[in-house]
């Protein structure tokens, strides 16, 4: 299995991509990680939210090909701790799948088009963070969940 972190729009902060390119590369002694980037939407001006959202579904479905299976990043999706987010990627590498994608919205979120495609919705924190700083939150968390099922003393419980 392959992961792919789809997000939309280019990191602003170097620091911020810094941190999230050292956690890439630790995952890549794990398992065959990408994290490929939607350009912004440009001339937003004149769209509704509703019709931004409905733009970047439509550039979003475009990256996705037939057999990935699609899970949300959504403050409003399932919580896990760590330990239960290593199971639930173990049971997804178990199951033969090909690539999963985790996909993280634009500044207001998912299209209905979007909610219907996916196949789940994991919430890292009821709180909302913006987009930028839940690539570092999920990157970190894949490889901590690595280190939980290789027994690597990374994670403390
Ligand atoms: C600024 S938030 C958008 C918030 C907006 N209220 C919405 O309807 O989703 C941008 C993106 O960051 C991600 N995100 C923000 N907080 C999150 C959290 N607590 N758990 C998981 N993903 C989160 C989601 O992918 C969200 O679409």
């Amino acid at each position: 299995m392959t992961i792919k972190l789809l997000a939309i729009g280019k990191t602003d902060s170097k620091e911020l991509q810094k941190l999230i390119s050292i956690y890439q590369q630790r995952l890549d002694h794990y398992i065959k990680f990408q994290l490929e980037i939607i350009p912004d939407l440009k001339k937003t001006k004149n769209l509704s939210e509703d019709q931004q959202k409905i733009k970047e579904g439509g550039l979003i479905l475009k990256s996705l090909s037939s057999t990935d299976v699609l899970i949300l990043l959504d403050e409003n999706g399932k919580q896990y701790s760590s330990v239960e987010f290593s199971n639930y990627l173990q049971k997804k590498m178990n199951s033969g799948m090909k690539q999963l994608v985790f996909l993280i919205g634009g500044p207001y979120g998912f299209s209905e088009e979007i909610y219907k495609k996916a196949s789940g919705k994991i919430s890292l924190s009821k709180m909302t963070f913006s987009h930028q700083m839940v690539r570092l939150f999920i990157v970190e968390q894949l490889y901590r969940a690595f280190t939980i099922l290789r027994n690597e003393p990374y994670h403390h419980q």
